[in-house]
Order: C-alpha cells, then structure tokens, then sequence
C-alpha cells in the first residue's frame, strides 16, 4: 500500500471549550493542577479516539497545548527567559507566567501567527540562550496515544521557523539575530529525535512555514544544511518536514535533495506545486504529504479535483499521505451540532470532524475500487453561491461595479483637522479603544436572552445601564474622547455579521484565538448588505448621556474578512467593498444620529498581508481601498479614527499611512513603541496613539512605567497629534485592574501637559 491519511493538526480547545473553561478556573485558583491536567488527557484522548474511528491511518501528537504550542516549544528546548525561570514555578506556572505576565514581571508578546487569527508568544533569545532539552511532553503525547492503540506522529515546530518567528531579548547584542543559535538549537534537535525513536515514534512531522515566506539566500542554505544534517543522524524517526499557508518556492527543491523521508505541502494555497513536484525526481523517494483538504476555510472540498491531483502525484511520489493544508487548529470542531443553520449554508460546510472524513474518503478512493471512487469523482466543486441565486443579490452588486476613484477619498488632512477643531479636543487627548470589561453580568445578560429568561426590553435596559455606568466612570476618570463600551458586542465581528445579509453566525463554532480567548468566526457565505443600521441607537444613547465626544465604533471591512470564513469564488476585494459600502451607510446613519467622532477598527490589517512580497502590492491596493470606501463619505468635521493591534506593523506602515484616518491608535506598550521607528521613517504626519497600557496582560502598570512610555513616544511625536491611550479595548480585563490602569494614564497625560 502505497497510500494512507492523516491531518497536520487538530483543534485542542475541546467541542464545548473545555480546555478554556478548565484553564480559567486553574487561573482563578478554583482547580488545582491535576483536575487540570485531567481534562487535558480527556480531550486529547477524546481527538485520537474520534480521529481514528474516523478511519485515519495515523494521527498528530504534542498538537495539543494549554495555551500555545510556541510555548510550549520554548520549554521542550529550555529557552525560557531568566526572569520567569527565577520565578522558580512549576513547570506548569512558568508557561502561564510567560503567557500572561506575573507580579512585576510582564508576558512575552503575542504576535500573530503567519496570516491567520491565532497569536503565539515571541520567544525572546540572545546569545547566552543555551539550550536544554526536556522532551516530558512530547513523550508523554506517545505513551499516551500508544496505550489508546492509535499511530501517532508527534509534531513540532521545526527549528528554522522557530528561530525567524522569534525575537532578540531586551539584553541583546545589537547585531544578534535568533537564526544565528541553529546550530545549537539543532542539536537539541537531534537529541529529541533520539528519544522519541527509542520511546518508538515512527514518524516526526517537523513544520517549517516560515518558509512560504521571502527567505534569504543564507536562510535557503540553512535549511538545506539543517535538514541533511538531521537526515543523516544515526538514530531516529522518519522525518516529514511541512510548510502551509502557501508555496515554499526555492525551498522545495534544497527540502528535496536532503534525505528526509517526507515533504508535506499546501496544494490548496499552491495548487500550481501538484506539477512542480511531478517534475522533480527526488519525489519518487519520498513521502509526500499532500495537503489537499483546506485546513483554514470551511467549505467542502472539490473531491473530485482533489482526487485528479492525488491520481497525478501517486504517479511522481514514492508513497502519498492524503491530509489537510495545515492543521485543522484553525477550524471549529463540527458543523453536525449547527442546527440552526439555514441547511442552504450548511450542505456547504466541513468542519473539522467532516475534513477528517474527507480525508479518509479521499484516501479509500485511491485506494480501492470499491464505487466510492466513482461516487468521489462525480461529486461537483461545490459553489458557495448557491443555485436558484441564493446568496446573490443584483443590487449591491451593481453599486460595487459603479464605484468611482472619488468615492475612496476624503477632503486633504489639513482641512479636516481644520474642521476637526471644533470638537475642542486638548494636546494629548486621552481615550480608549472601545471595549471595557465584558463582565459576568453582561454576559449573563446575553446568555439569558438567548435562552429566553428575559425579553429582548429587558436586555436592552441592561445593557443601557451598562452603557450609562461606563460613560460616568469615563467622565469620572478624566477622559477626553468617550466610547459606549460595547456591551452589547458578543465578538467585534460576530456582532456585525449577525446584522448583516449575506453572512451567516454559528453557535458552536468556536476557534482558539489566544491561549483560553476563543472567536467564533462568522461565515460570509454570499453577497453583504445592512437591511438597516447597526449601532446608531447605542451610540446615540451614549452621546445623549455626555458633552464630550463619544466614539462610534465599527469594524472595518478587512477585519471583517480577516476574523470571518469567507466565499472563495470571488476575489476578496470585491467582497470587502460590498462589506465597506455597509459600513458607508453605517457611518452616515451615526454622523446624521450626531457622532462626531467614528472608529474604524482595523486590527487585521497586518494579519492579511500576503506572506510573499510579490502578492502585497494587489492586497493593500485592495485593503487600503475598502477602508476608504468604508470612511471616504464622513465629512471633513468628522474624525475618523482607526485602530490596529497583534502584529509589528513595520511591513504595513505605508498600508496604514494610506488609510488616511485621521487618528490611529496603535497597539505598542508591549513591544517597547518599536512601531514608533517605523512610523517615523515614512513622516507620518498625522494624529497618533501608540498604546502606554499593555491590556492583554492582567497587570497594572505603575505610573513610571505609563509615564516612561509616554516619554518615549513624545519623543517621536509632536503633542498636538500625539494620542494618549491603552494598547487595545478593555473586554478581557476586569475593573479591578483597568480602573486604577485608567486613571494612572489620565494622570501620566495631564503630567506630560503640565510639562509642555
Ligand atoms: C481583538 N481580537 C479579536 C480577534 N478576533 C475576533 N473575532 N474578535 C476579536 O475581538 N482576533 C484578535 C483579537 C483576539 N482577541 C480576543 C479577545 C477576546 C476574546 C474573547 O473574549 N472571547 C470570548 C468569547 C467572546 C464571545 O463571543 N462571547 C459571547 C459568548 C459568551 C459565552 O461564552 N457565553 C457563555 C455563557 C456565559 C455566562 O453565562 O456567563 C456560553 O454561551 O456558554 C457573548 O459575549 O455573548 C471567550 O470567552 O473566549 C477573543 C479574542
Ligand atoms: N473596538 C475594539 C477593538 C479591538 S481590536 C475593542 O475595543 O475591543
Ligand atoms: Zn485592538
């Protein structure tokens, strides 16, 4: 048998979240360790047991993690930063202290992976890391898996895409660059290749995506080098090295003359590889890994295409593993429980659980002749437009075709901010980005509605007396540019997408976003349109309860794309201008309802950045052109603000420059205002908050910490336009620590005035 199935990854936060309810009570010291840890061997039993009743020949291990698997990396090869080593925790601990911050000591920063909405932590490195392999886990994974009687491959970051995803630390030589430790790092490498073959792995899947992205010459060489060396180790598994997210390009070929045993590959994202590696005979010897099932988006798969690529590659390869396009992480669990679906979406959808039997029945295909093939291959691509014109609708269509250049630009900055005079706002003008605490009532509030314990009245009462709490504690504080809090938001895209046509909400469908903080992405299914506005009444009654400004707050068409599963049989742009003309019409309703003020929030900007330079022209031209659309019909006495978070923005600063929003705020506290540099370097001329508060941790800052990043960006920043404001909204944090958090901000910007 020349063929068998597997899938790279599987979702870890259990069917109903139980991994995120487990971690949130160990956090609130309501379970202790072991309570905690049997919950974890619960699920991943749960997903070996699911995944080989489901017919797969092998399945992933050390896929699972409490938070990240990134972090979970830094411990397998002991680069954990002094400060939280000498915390001298459990082992357990020091991963969440890493995560999350502990006393004075802040988190490591959290930064997105590649192009989708998971964060991972930064491991921080220098030249004194060395290090000192502690494979605990990943050989408990094994034991685990071999007592269920499943054939498991554990998986690990590989040691290249470590090093370039990680950063110098603050103790760094200036010059010092992570890739420089491989070859240490390698040898931690070879010695956890030796133990997991003596613990009787069979195969070790080792992921290597940083190598869709532009590589230097030197960084081709590395791998090449990296690879033949562990190929030719005396004792150890069979190695499959794998990249997603897009082509390998150059690193193909070098990955191919090494004799690892296995190359796994995206064949969704890069179709056009089924005829490279066709045309390289160094495949006849190897295991290829096809990745021929998306991992990321949720339609089903085009079988029957699916099926004429494996027959191709069964012909050039050595032996073929059907599998997804990357780990299913990326997907929520099972569309089966989404009953209230309209069917018309969810004949459309696999989730994870239906990508594994599409893998299985991909792979029994090729296998045998037993009239499944034949069933397979007649199977249409499925549309994501439906027959009959489900999903299609002719009007918006046409406004999107009768767009013009102009409607994309506003008045020249100057005489906006002219016009934005009025508005009466001080130097360093201090605000939020929106979000406060989501606490237990309001959720509560919403879980009550939803169940029908109260009536749609009572919720709305409930939520205005939230609105009305919030506007007083603002005032209270200090602050100059209010926002209502959105309460009333389950997620700042769900929200949206529950209101409007063409978009359809799950209830289940959960994705981890960040260690415990999951999302549950709508599904952009068809065309958008608003059937009537979405925030004017919130706002409104916030406006009517202040004479300070009060922020409207929208999520922009990027966002709305970048945090959504959306149609793929249209290009993207097309999609977030019928998303941005919702959002024009939106902006009117809240400019006509007396908003002076309108946030436009792109925090996924940076996340859909092509991974390839060559591609991100065609996507800021697109980007940066819907969210102009979005803003371009606000009057020139309206402030239009953006806000952008959980990524370095370096690589898209002219992308941001080009939104011409009239403020931006700018998640910076954690990553020591390095955006300021970049910022800079194009002579960003206009208003600016780079975040002094870092919320994504639970500390407080103190007030020479919020004073000192202050400072530092009045040192770049003019005080007219500079913008005094945390990192990002409030929603994960409590009262407790954003209080005091706020007020210490207050008092650090009217300090600096003072000083000016
Ligand atoms: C800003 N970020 C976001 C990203 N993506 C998004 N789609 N949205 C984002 O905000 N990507 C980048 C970052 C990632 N950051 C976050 C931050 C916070 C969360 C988060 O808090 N997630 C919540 C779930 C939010 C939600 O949808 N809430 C719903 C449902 C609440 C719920 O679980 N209800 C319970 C009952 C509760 C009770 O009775 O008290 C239930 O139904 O069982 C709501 O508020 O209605 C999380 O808990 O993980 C995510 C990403
Ligand atoms: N307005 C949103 C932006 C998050 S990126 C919030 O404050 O939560
Ligand atoms: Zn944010």
């Amino acid at each position: 048998m020349n063929t068998s199935t597997t899938v790279l990854g599987y979702p870890r936060i259990g069917p109903r979240r139980e991994l995120k309810h487990a971690v949130e009570k160990y956090w609130a010291g309501k379970i202790g360790a072991d309570e905690l840890e049997t919950v974890a061997r619960q699920l991943r039993a749960d997903t070996w047991s699911d995944l080989a009743d489901r017919g797969l020949d092998t399945v992933p291990a050390n896929t699972f993690a409490y938070y990240d698997q990134m972090l979970d990396h830094i411990q397998l090869v002991g680069a954990v930063p002094a400060r939280y080593r000498e915390l001298g925790l459990s082992a357990l601990d020091t991963a969440f202290a890493m995560a999350r911050g502990r006393d004075e000591i802040g988190a490591l920063e959290l930064t997105k992976w590649f192009d989708t909405n998971y964060h991972y932590l930064v491991p921080e490195l220098d030249e004194t890391t060395s290090f000192a392999l502690d494979a605990s886990k990943p050989l408990g994974d094994l034991a685990e898996a071999k007592a269920l009687g499943v054939r498991a491959r554990p998986v690990f970051i590989g040691p290249l895409t470590f090093l370039l995803l990680s950063k110098p630390s603050a103790g760094a030589g200036a010059d010092f660059e992570p890739i420089a430790l491989a070859d240490r790092l390698v040898e931690a490498y070879a010695e956890l290749l030796g133990q997991l073959v003596e613990a009787g792995a069979e195969w070790v899947q080792l992921d290597e995506p940083a190598y869709v992205q532009d590589r230097t010459a030197d960084e081709l060489a590395l791998l090449e080098s990296t690879y033949r060396r562990l190929a030719a180790l005396p004792n150890r598994p069979k190695l499959v090295v794998t990249t997603y997210f897009g082509d390998p390009g150059d690193a193909l070929p070098l990955l191919a003359a090494t004799d690892v045993e296995g190359i796994g590959v995206d064949l969704v994202s890069a179709p056009a590889l089924v005829d490279r590696i066709a045309g390289l005979p160094a495949f006849q010897r190897k295991t290829l890994y096809a990745g021929l099932i998306d991992g990321r988006n949720v339609w089903r798969g085009d079988l029957g295409g699916a099926l004429s690529r494996a027959t191709v590659l069964l012909g050039a390869v050595g032996e073929l593993v059907i599998s997804t396009s990357s780990s299913l992480l990326h997907v929520p669990y099972d569309v089966e429980v989404e009953t209230a679906l309209d069917p018309r979406v969810r004949e459309r959808l696999a989730f994870a659980r239906q990508k594994v039997d599409e893998v299985v029945l991909l792979g029994r295909a090729l296998r045998t002749d037993d009239g499944v093939l034949a069933d397979v291959a007649r199977r249409p691509a499925d549309g994501v437009v439906g027959p009959a014109g489900f999903g299609v609708d002719p009007a918006v269509r046409a406004r999107v075709e009768g767009l013009q250049a102009a409607d994309r630009t506003r008045a020249p900055y100057g005489e906006r901010s002219l016009a934005q005079e009025t508005l009466g706002l001080p130097p360093l003008a201090t605000t939020t980005i929106g979000s406060f605490p989501q606490t237990g009532d309001v959720r509560k509030a919403r879980a009550e509605l939803r169940t029908g314990a109260i009536t749609v009245a009572e919720y709305d009462e409930r939520m205005r007396g939230e609105i009305q709490r919030v506007i007083a504690l603002q005032e209270e504080i200090g602050l100059d540019v209010l926002v209502h809090g959105e309460p009333e938001r389950n997620d700042m895209v769900q929200y949206f997408a529950e209101q409007l046509d063409g978009y359809a909400a799950t209830e289940l469908g959960w994705v981890q976003s960040y260690g415990s903080r999951c999302v549950r992405p709508p599904i952009l299914y068809g065309d958008v349109s608003r059937p009537r506005p979405m925030t004017t009444e919130w706002a409104a009654y916030a406006q009517s309860l202040t004479e300070r400004p009060v922020k409207g707050m929208l999520t922009g068409p990027v966002t709305m794309l970048a945090w959504s599963f959306v149609r793929d049989d249209q290009p993207l742009g097309v999609t977030a201008d019928q998303v941005a003309l919702a959002l024009r019409d939106e902006i009117a309703d809240l400019v006509a309802a007396g908003i002076r003020i309108v946030q436009v929030d792109e925090p996924a900007l940076r996340e859909l950045l092509p991974l390839r330079e060559a591609d991100r022209k065609a996507y800021l031209e697109w980007s940066v052109g819907s969210f102009r659309l979005a803003t371009g019909g606000a009057p020139s006495a309206v402030q239009i603000h953006t806000h952008l978070c959980y990524s370095e923005f370096g690589a898209v600063i002219a992308g941001i420059d080009g939104l011409d929003a009239d403020v931006t705020t700018i998640e910076a506290a954690r990553s020591r205002m390095e955006v300021l540099a970049d910022l800079a370097d194009i002579g960003f001329h206009r208003g600016v908050g780079p975040g002094v508060y870092d919320i994504h941790s639970p500390r407080v800052p103190d007030r020479a910490e919020t004073q000192s990043l202050l400072d530092a960006a009045l040192n770049s920043i003019p005080a007219a336009r500079l913008w005094v404001n945390p990192d990002c909204g409030l929603k994960t944090r409590t009262y407790t620590e954003v209080d005091p958090a706020l007020r210490t901000l207050v008092a650090a910007a009217q300090a600096a005035r003072q000083r000016l």
